[in-house]
C-alpha cells in the first residue's frame, strides 16, 4: 500500500539507535532529548492508528514536565483527553523499540491485532512545552502522522492541560468549550470572575510554558487576580531551582522569587499541570501547601455547598501513597469524607475518581483535579433551573455549577486548579495561614536511590509494600515500628531510572533518623547482593545521609545535630565510619 511506503521512507529520516530500548511510563516516555527523535516519529503513527480506531481526534503532547530541560518526552491523549489505555501503552512501548527493519511488520500486527480500518480519516492535536528540543521532535510527530495520511493541528507552545482541554472539546463538538488557547482562557474567566473578588498572588512559572500562558491569559482575568509572575522564562533555565517539584521535593521556595512575609505564593511545574502553595511566616519559616492540602481544601468547600444545597451526592478524595498521613486522618475522621489510594500516576487516581459522583484526585505532588460525574452535573443543573429552590439552596448549587466550569475536568492543569483555590479562599474568607492551619503535615522526606535495576523491587497494596526483594518488607516494618506515626515505603519510579524512598514519622528527628536507618537496610547483604554494588551504594549513601543532615540544619536550626544523643546513635548504626567522618565534615 502506498501509505506503508511513505511510512518506510520517512522512518529512514528517524532511525532508531540499534539497541535502544525505552518504555512508556508513568506519563508516557521521558529521556534524555536526543533520544527521542524515532520515538516522536513512531508515536505519531500509533496517534494516527488511535484516531482511526476511535474515530476521533487524540492528542499528542511534547513534553518532560518538571524534569530538567535537556530530557524530553511524549504522551498520547485519549479521546475525552484521558490518558491512553493499558493495552495501547503496551503498543507504543513494543513500537519504540522494534528495530528499523521490523518497523511496518508491528505497525501491521497492530492494525491486524485492533482490526483498524486504513480508509477512516485521523486527525491528531499536537503541542509542545518550552524545550529548545521541542520543535524539531514535534516535527517527528507531525511525520509520523502525514506519511499515515493523517491530519494534524499544531497548537505550538500549549501547556500539557490545554491539549487535553482541546481534545476533549473536539471530541464533545464543543460541549466541553471551544477548542482554542483563547476558547480555554474564556471558559476559566468567565467562571472566575463569576466567583470572586480581587486577589493578589506571586507566581514562580518555573521558567516554562505555564509563566508563557499565565501572562496570555492575565487580560482575562480583568485585575481580579493581580498576579506577580517569577521564573517566567525570560531569563532562568526550566524548572532550574525553581518549579512545583523543586518546592515539593525541597520543601523550600523557589530562586528568584520575592516572598514577603505571609503572602500567598505558589508555583507551576514544567508543563503547568501541577501547583503547590507555599509562604513563609514572620520567623523566617517556609510552609508548603502540597497537593493534600489541596485536595483538603476543595473537598472541604464542595462538601459544605453538597450540604446547603441538599443534594446527596457522594464525594471522595483519591490519593497516593505519597499522601501525608495527617491529610488522610482528617479527611476520613474529621471530614468524614471517603478516601481511596491508587498507584502513583495521574491516569491511576483519574480512573478511581471515576467511581464517585464527585471524585477528588491530587497527588501530594500538586498533581490533580475534580471529577463530576454526568448525573451529578445532571442533578446540578437540574436544582439551579427549579424555581422552587430556596434562597440559601440556589447559591448553594449556583456556586456548584461555576466552579463546575473553572475546573478542567480532562486533567490536573496548574492554571485552573490556581482560579479553584482562589476562589474557594476567597468565598471561605480563608488567608493562607487558614487554609495552612487545618491540619498539620507529619514531617517527611523523599529520596531517590539509582541502582542497577530498579525492576528487583516489586510492589503491592497500592505500591505500599514491597513485595520483592524478599526481607525488603520486614526490614522496613521493624524500623518504622520504632516510630510514632510513621510510615515508609519504596517503590520503582515509573518515570526515571531510580527507587524512590518516603518516610514520614511524628517528628522531624525521627523521620530523618528512620531514613538514615533505612539507608542501612538496603545495604543487608542479601538485598544489596541483588541489585546493587557496594560502591554506589557508599557513594550514594553518603550523599543521602548529607542531604538529609543539611535539610534537618535548615528545618531545625534550633537542634544541635552532634549534641542530640538519638541521632549519634543511628549515625553510629551505620557499618561505615567514613560516612559519619564525611557529613561532619561537610556540614562543619
Ligand atoms: C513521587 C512522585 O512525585 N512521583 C511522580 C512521578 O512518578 P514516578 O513514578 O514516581 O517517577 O512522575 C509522575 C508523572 O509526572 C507523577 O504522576 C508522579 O506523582
Ligand atoms: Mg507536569
Amino acid at each position: 500500500m502506498a501509505q506503508f511506503e511513505e511510512v518506510s521512507q520517512k522512518s529512514k529520516l528517524h532511525p532508531k539507535p540499534e539497541g535502544l530500548a525505552l518504555q512508556y511510563g508513568t506519563a508516557g516516555f521521558r529521556t534524555d532529548a536526543k533520544h527521542l527523535d524515532h520515538i516522536m516519529f513512531r508515536m505519531g503513527l500509533l496517534a494516527t492508528l488511535r484516531s482511526k480506531k476511535t474515530k476521533s481526534t487524540i492528542g499528542v503532547m511534547v513534553t518532560a514536565s518538571h524534569n530538567p530541560e535537556e530530557d524530553n518526552g511524549v504522551k498520547l491523549i485519549d479521546p475525552m483527553g484521558e490518558m491512553v489505555t493499558a493495552v495501547w501503552e503496551g503498543y507504543a512501548t513494543q513500537l519504540a523499540n522494534t528495530e528499523q527493519d521490523s518497523l511496518l511488520k508491528e505497525l501491521k500486527d497492530i492494525i491486524e491485532k485492533e482490526d483498524i480500518d486504513m480508509s477512516e480519516p485521523a486527525s491528531i492535536y499536537v503541542g509542545k512545552d518550552t524545550r529548545p528540543s521541542g520543535a524539531s521532535l514535534s516535527r517527528a510527530v507531525l511525520d509520523g502522522v502525514s506519511s499515515l495520511g493523517g491530519k494534524t493541528h499544531d497548537y505550538g507552545l500549549v501547556t500539557t492541560p490545554q491539549l487535553h482541554y482541546m481534545v476533549c472539546c473536539c471530541n464533545t463538538h464543543g460541549c466541553y468549550g471551544s477548542p482554542t488557547v483563547e476558547g480555554y482562557y474564556q471558559k476559566l474567566s468567565q467562571a472566575f470572575l463569576q466567583l470572586t473578588q480581587n486577589k493578589r498572588l506571586l507566581v514562580d512559572g518555573a521558567n516554562g510554558i505555564g509563566a508563557l500562558k499565565m501572562r496570555e491569559m492575565e487580560p482575562f482575568l480583568r485585575s481580579k487576580l493581580q498576579v506577580v509572575l517569577s521564573n517566567d522564562s525570560s531569563s532562568g533555565k526550566l524548572n532550574h531551582m525553581c518549579g512545583a517539584d523543586y518546592v515539593k521535593v525541597q520543601q523550600k521556595a523557589p530562586q528568584g522569587m520575592n516572598m514577603g512575609v505571609g503572602e500567598c505564593c505558589c508555583s507551576f511545574d514544567g508543563d503547568a499541570d501541577r501547583i503547590v502553595y507555599y509562604y513563609t511566616d514572620s520567623k523566617g519559616c517556609f510552609h508548603l501547601l502540597d497537593g493534600d492540602k489541596i485536595a483538603t481544601l476543595i473537598s472541604t468547600y464542595l462538601k459544605e455547598l453538597l450540604t446547603q444545597a441538599g443534594l446527596n451526592l457522594q464525594i471522595a478524595v483519591v490519593q497516593t501513597a505519597y499522601a501525608n498521613g495527617s491529610s488522610t486522618r482528617y479527611l476520613e475522621d474529621v471530614m468524614k469524607v471517603a478516601v481511596c489510594c491508587t498507584k502513583t500516576g495521574v491516569k491511576h487516581l483519574h480512573h478511581a475518581a471515576q467511581e464517585y459522583d464527585i471524585g477528588v484526585y491530587f497527588e501530594a505532588n500538586g498533581h490533580g483535579t475534580v471529577l463530576f460525574s454526568k448525573a451529578a452535573q445532571k442533578q446540578i443543573q437540574e436544582l439551579v433551573k427549579d424555581p422552587n429552590t430556596n434562597d440559601e439552596r440556589k447559591r448553594a448549587v449556583k456556586l456548584l455549577e461555576s466552579t463546575i466550569n473553572l475546573i478542567n475536568q480532562t486533567v490536573g492543569d496548574a492554571i485552573s486548579d490556581m482560579l479553584v483555590i482562589e476562589t474557594v479562599l476567597a468565598i471561605r474568607g480563608m488567608s493562607v495561614q487558614d487554609w495552612h492551619a487545618i491540619y498539620t503535615d507529619l514531617p517527611n522526606r523523599q529520596l531517590k536511590v539509582t541502582v542497577s535495576d530498579r525492576r528487583v523491587i516489586d510492589t503491592t497494596d497500592a505500591e505500599r509494600r514491597a513485595v520483592t526483594p524478599e526481607g525488603l518488607q520486614d526490614a522496613i516494618d521493624s524500623l518504622v515500628k520504632k516510630y510514632k506515626t510513621a510510615r515508609s515505603f519504596v517503590r520503582p519510579s515509573g518515570t526515571e531510572d531510580v527507587v524512590r524512598v518516603y518516610a514520614e514519622a511524628d517528628t522531624q528527628v525521627h523521620m530523618i533518623i528512620m531514613l538514615i536507618i533505612y539507608l542501612n537496610i538496603f545495604n543487608c547483604k542479601c538485598i544489596f547482593s541483588v541489585f546493587m554494588c557496594r560502591k554506589t551504594l557508599i557513594v550514594w549513601l553518603m550523599r543521602s545521609v548529607w542531604l538529609c543532615i543539611v535539610s534537618l540544619k535548615e528545618l531545625e536550626t534550633s537542634q544541635n545535630l552532634y549534641t542530640n544523643q538519638a541521632f549519634m546513635q543511628a549515625v553510629s548504626l551505620n557499618p561505615s565510619s567514613e560516612i559519619y567522618e564525611y557529613c561532619k565534615c561537610t556540614v562543619d
